[in-house]
């Protein structure tokens, strides 16, 4: 391992000690926040006049037809439709494959104050968080999607069962140390956390997973290709805070 990775898997180490979370992997999802606006963005000045307009108040000008104008009308309102998705923090999360809890704390930090509502599950119990409901359970299957489904609606307080606004997963499967038997383990994972959010997240919601691919490799290019049959958008990221050496990257839909 290299200097500089040696120095930076202390440095989020030690900083992920300092502020009290239960494991390093808390930044890699504050990293993907910060590049992907993950928790919401409603300081942000376009997207600020937008929440304001969907909540009634007059906007100062038409955000929508003006970069309409200035990107084309097809390109303007996909710009829109993601400032207006970042502008808004989650309401309703999952965080599959939570334990021992980083990623649910930094979900229950960031989230607090508006009050979302979050369901986190495992294979393992892990200790109470506030403002998370558990669900202990392989997320292969379907016993445990049905269980998720069910504490999902429990954990809302309206009739009505909103879908998810956001799902993450940083799930991975114990090492054999067989490439082809991990490879397939993890792609079982993905498969099932895939399925899930296909029943559970909204329309435009955002799906974040961790996934063992390089870019640009065959198998990397068929795995986005086979998320793009099932979604918009859908990017390959690699957070400061995940090892250079590892393979780990993170796609996001
Ligand atoms: C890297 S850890 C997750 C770390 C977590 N995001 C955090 O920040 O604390 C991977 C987790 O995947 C879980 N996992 C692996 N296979 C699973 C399965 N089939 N169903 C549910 N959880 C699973 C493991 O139990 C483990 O806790």
């Amino acid at each position: 391992m290299g200097k500089s990775t040696k120095d930076q898997r202390d440095h989020f180490y030690r900083q992920g000690k300092q502020e009290g979370y239960r494991a390093r992997s808390a930044f890699k999802l504050l990293h993907l926040d910060e590049q992907y606006a993950l928790f919401g963005r409603p300081g942000h000045s376009l997207g600020a006049h937008i929440v304001n307009q969907e909540r009634g108040a007059p906007l100062p000008s038409d955000a929508a037809s003006r970069l309409c104008a200035v990107l084309g009308e097809k390109l303007g309102r996909s710009v829109y439709a993601s400032l207006a998705r970042d502008a808004h923090p989650p309401g309703y999360v999952i965080d599959l494959c939570a334990a021992p809890g980083s990623w649910s704390q930094v979900l229950s930090r960031q989230l607090k104050s508006s009050g979302a509502c979050i369901v986190a599950v495992d294979l393992q119990a892990m200790a109470p968080l506030e403002g998370v409901a558990q669900v202990v359970g392989d997320i292969t299957t379907e016993e445990t999607c049905v269980a998720v489904q069910q504490a999902f609606q429990r954990a809302q307080s309206t009739a009505y069962t909103q879908p998810a606004d956001l799902i993450v997963c940083d799930g991975a499967p114990d090492v054999t140390g067989l490439q082809l038997v991990d490879e397939f383990l993890h792609a079982q994972l993905m498969a099932s956390a895939v399925s899930m959010v296909v029943r559970l997240l909204r329309k435009d919601g955002t799906f974040v997973a961790k996934v063992f691919a390089e870019p640009h490799t065959p198998s990397t290019d068929m795995l986005l290709a086979q998320l793009r049959r099932l979604f918009r958008h859908v990017e390959l990221a690699k957070p400061p805070s995940s090892r250079a050496s590892s393979a780990e990257h993170f796609v996001r839909v």
